[in-house]
């Protein structure tokens, strides 16, 4: 199901390039862009040294009929990037809606904000599916019209059973994954087979309390701020690289429910959040941290 988005910008190209940074690369990528009738319309970079450092460049173009001149700027990327700096890249479609799966379990308040704002045309995705290990938000789910699919968890710690068929459901139907607050750990095996990203929500502001019941941790720790933070998936449980954090303040009278209760709206804040700047392509992995223009 896609519904339409502002975010969505016909004719318009993002080009991400990354390597080392080196005198010129902005002249040569802006006079690319115009050899190849473009017209530059946001334009960021970072550089951790300009005397050779990591370099990240985030440049969104305009340029009529778009897709039929595709391959001839990756041609012209290819030659002006790859062979002349060295340069790593990618350009993509800003028309063209990323397919987002969205895994879920019982706690259903980010499965449920992301339907919404997705129907509001508040986030630039299409949802091919909902998978969950619960059936209890399934009516809710095929009310937004989107496909729902119940796969149970398989008992015990051998989970290849349950992660074999959310493989086949989801392998070459979708651009990245969101973990909605789904309560199971995926294997080393699944995110090597995976192919995308995968983006969770923790409820908690990492690196504190890292693993299940944060906000049980949190009442026992005796906290004044709790939080949540949004990060892509690793075969490390929730140190994987984060896109986004948020905080609220909290009191010694808040009961871990009523912690859990305030949490909830800075999840869903923050992962919505995570949800739209990697869905335009604001977000580069740079090793075990991100780079978010
Ligand atoms: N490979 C990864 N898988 C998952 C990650 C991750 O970072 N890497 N994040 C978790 C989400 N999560 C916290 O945000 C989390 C979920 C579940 C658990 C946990 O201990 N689960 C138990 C089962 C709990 C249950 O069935 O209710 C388990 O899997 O044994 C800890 C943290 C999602 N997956």
């Amino acid at each position: 199901m896609v519904s339409a988005s502002p975010h969505l910008q016909p004719d318009h190209a993002c080009l991400i390039v990354h390597g080392s940074d080196t005198p010129g690369i902005i002249a040569a990528v802006s006079a690319l862009i115009a050899r190849q009738g473009g017209n530059i319309v946001a334009f960021d970079q970072y550089s951790d040294d300009p005397r050779g450092g990591a370099y990240f460049q985030r440049v969104v173009f305009h340029r009529p009929d778009l897709s039929a001149a595709f391959p001839e700027i990756e041609a012209d990327l290819a030659s002006t990037l790859g062979d002349g700096f060295e340069l790593e890249w990618t350009l993509t479609d800003l028309s063209t809606p990323k397919r987002m799966a969205i895994l879920a379990s019982k706690q259903d308040h980010c499965l449920l904000d992301l339907l919404w704002r997705h129907r509001r045309g508040d986030l630039p995705v299409s949802i091919p599916m909902v998978v969950s290990n619960h059936t209890t938000a399934a009516e809710d789910v095929r009310s937004f019209g989107v496909p729902f699919f119940h796969v149970p968890s398989t008992p015990g710690p051998d989970k290849s059973a349950s992660e074999a068929r959310i493989l086949e459901l989801l392998v070459g139907n979708v651009d990245f994954i969101v973990l909605a607050r789904y309560m199971q750990i995926l294997s080393p095996e699944f995110l090597d087979k995976i192919g995308v990203p995968v983006i969770n929500i923790h409820h908690s502001f990492l690196p504190a309390f890292i693993g299940a019941e944060p906000y049980k941790k949190a009442k026992q720790r005796g906290v004044k701020l709790i939080g949540a933070t949004s990060h892509y998936v690793t075969s490390d449980l929730d140190e994987g690289p984060i896109i986004e954090q948020d905080t609220v303040r909290v009191t010694h009278a808040d009961s871990s429910a009523e912690l859990a209760r305030r949490g909830a709206d800075v999840e869903r804040q923050v992962l919505s959040r995570a949800v739209l700047w990697h869905a335009e392509d604001r977000v580069i992995r740079h090793g075990n941290h991100t780079i978010v223009f």
